[in-house]
């Protein structure tokens, strides 16, 4: 699905993503962690062509997309959400969604997840069925920017389902919902994998919980990554420890 190979990132002397290579494949649930300024979200800003990498070389279904802009890495089924979910304030909520499917409508079908629109799944077809798959169809008719902080990020995950991608990077979603509103959140993230088909790769900072969600989990730490596996055994892995995960999170791992 996407390769990202040796993909360096320089901020003027800073180095934000250091030879990071990773491969996706179709249909994995993939989370990212690491510390606070660990190369996370720049990473997913140049492996969704939000900014050219310094150097390395990024495939997208098998085309080589380095140093193109993020229009063709949407043609090519990648969709994404940002740290501050980006909704269209004085749009209804059902507006956003109905801008995404326009969206979708312009991808080349090669792309497709699903080759004719007959295929689609139900919950994909419409507006009406997103908003019911993401949980807000009482709230389709308000203005997006009325609606609270974790409605809209369920909002822009809508609206990127609605370009109906292949390849979905959800840039923390968790952030700032509360501990029900989270585990909502993590059954929906595994919806759109298991019952979609979708390959998501998820960044978060609620890491006990993307934990017992993904099947593989890559950590960066000062722009390198330093593990790519199983969260069984990345959380005892002593670097990962060392930089991020601590001894309370070795234990419960364990348990
Ligand atoms: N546009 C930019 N210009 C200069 N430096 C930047 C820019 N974007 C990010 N950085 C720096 O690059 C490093 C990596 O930042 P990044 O936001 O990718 O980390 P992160 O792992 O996503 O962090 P967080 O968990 O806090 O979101 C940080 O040192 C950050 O200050």
């Amino acid at each position: 699905m996407l390769a990202a190979r040796e993909v360096t990132v320089r901020f003027g002397g800073l180095t934000a993503v250091d030879q990071v290579s990773a491969t996706l494949q179709s249909g994995e649930l993939v989370g990212i962690i690491g510390p606070n300024g660990a190369g996370k979200t720049t990473f997913f800003n140049a492996i969704s062509g939000v900014l050219a990498p310094t150097s390395g070389r990024l495939i997208v279904a098998g085309d080589d997309l380095t140093g193109k802009g993020p229009h063709r890495f949407a043609k090519h089924g990648l969709a994404r959400t940002f740290q501050t979910p980006r909704v269209f304030a004085d749009m209804s909520v059902a507006q956003n969604i109905e801008f995404g499917l326009k969206f979708a409508g312009r991808r080349h079908r090669k792309y497709w997840l699903w080759g004719e629109e007959a295929s689609v799944p139900w919950a994909l077809r419409d507006a009406g069925n997103i908003l019911q798959l993401i949980g807000l169809s009482a709230q389709a008719e308000l203005p997006a920017g009325s609606i609270t902080p974790s409605q809209q990020r369920l909002l822009e995950i809508g609206m990127a389902l609605a370009t109906r991608p292949r390849l979905l990077l959800l840039d923390e979603v968790a952030a700032g919902l509360t501990e029900n509103e989270i585990e909502n959140m993590a059954a929906l993230v595994r919806r759109l994998r298991d019952e979609l088909g979708l390959t998501v790769v998820w960044i978060e900072h609620a890491v006990r919980t993307l934990l017992r969600h993904v099947e593989r989990v890559i950590v960066l730490h000062q722009g390198r990554k330093i593990a790519d596996g199983p969260p069984a055994e990345v959380v005892r892995n002593a670097e990962v420890i060392e930089a991020y995960l601590g001894d309370e999170m070795v234990e419960e791992g364990a348990a």
